[in-house]
């Protein structure tokens, strides 16, 4: 089928959402169909997780919401513009003024403090932070005494929060987080999970997190399942146990929880 016309896009309560969203990476034999005619919407004010086997095009569907990667057919929109179809450059205006995102690894400046990193994409965009906003930021992650450390003088756990405090500190109109706990144990990453949540709750700002943990995808208001590059299931109020007995209903057996004695296993029945 083709996809739907380009008719009334996001409504008020909508951040993004995607129609016949399809991605082909390579051609011929060799082409693989990451995405597949994805349907989804992005609730404003929510924090929505996605998970499903490797290889589901969970990072694809990411990419392709952020503008950050082209479509083989279909429409997204981000609010109430339509990015398929923009040019390099206003997309790239559109990801620095509207989209925040945190990566697995940090990816701050080393040379940089604290602070610096976190107003960077502000201030390459020439714009000024709005100051009663980044002190709700900084002070709802903690970071308030740690705001003159360089990178390498912060723990995993702080950095991922300079990380969070940067994405969040143009009051974007949507964050996209791509395994951010990937690179933390298991206290770093509850408390980096706790700070998106409060981004959420207490900042009203909207969270798509990528995830490989039943434990983070918990925190979320939505999980929805990506299977062979379509969108396959949705749990609303997920709890670990459920998302984990969702996961091993695919086939090859789900997500990829650490060891039993590694940090990390939030998956495990005390987390919640
Ligand atoms: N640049 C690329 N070129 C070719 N194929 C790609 C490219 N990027 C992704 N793919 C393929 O597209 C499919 C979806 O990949 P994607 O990275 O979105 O999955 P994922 O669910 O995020 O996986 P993981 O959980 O392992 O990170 C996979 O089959 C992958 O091999």
């Amino acid at each position: 089928m083709a996809t739907p016309a380009a008719q009334a896009p996001a409504d008020g309560g909508t951040a993004a959402r995607a129609r016949g969203l399809t991605k082909a990476y390579g051609s011929g034999e060799t082409a693989v169909l990451a995405l597949d005619s994805v349907d989804v919407d992005i609730a404003r004010g929510r924090f929505t997780a996605v998970m499903g086997p490797s290889g589901s095009g969970k990072s694809t569907l990411m990419h392709c919401l952020a503008g950050l990667d082209t479509v083989s057919a279909g429409q997204v929109w981000l609010g109430g513009t339509e990015i398929t179809g923009l040019r390099e450059r206003e997309l790239t205006r559109l990801r620095r003024d509207r989209i925040g995102f945190m990566f697995q690894s940090f990816n701050l400046i080393p040379t940089l403090n604290a602070a610096e990193n976190i107003t960077l994409p502000m201030d390459i965009a020439g714009r000024k932070p709005d100051a009663k906003w980044l002190d709700q930021v900084i002070d709802t992650l903690g970071l308030r005494d740690r705001l003159k450390h360089r990178p390498a003088q912060l723990s995993g756990g702080q950095q991922q929060r300079v990380a969070c405090a940067r994405a969040l500190a143009s009051r974007p109109e949507l964050i996209f987080a791509d395994e951010p706990t990937g690179n933390l144990d298991s206290r770093a990453g509850l408390e980096v999970l706790g700070f998106l949540r409060e981004a959420v709750d207490r900042l009203g700002q909207t969270v798509v997190m990528v995830t490989h943990d039943p434990g983070a995808a918990a925190r979320s208001d939505l999980v929805l399942f990506l299977a062979d590059g379509r969108m396959v299931d949705r749990m609303e109020g997920p709890t670990a146990d459920a998302v984990l007995e969702r996961m091993r209903r695919f086939p090859g057996g789900g997500p990829q929880p650490p060891g039993p004695d590694e940090d990390g296993g939030s998956a495990g029945p005390e987390e919640d």
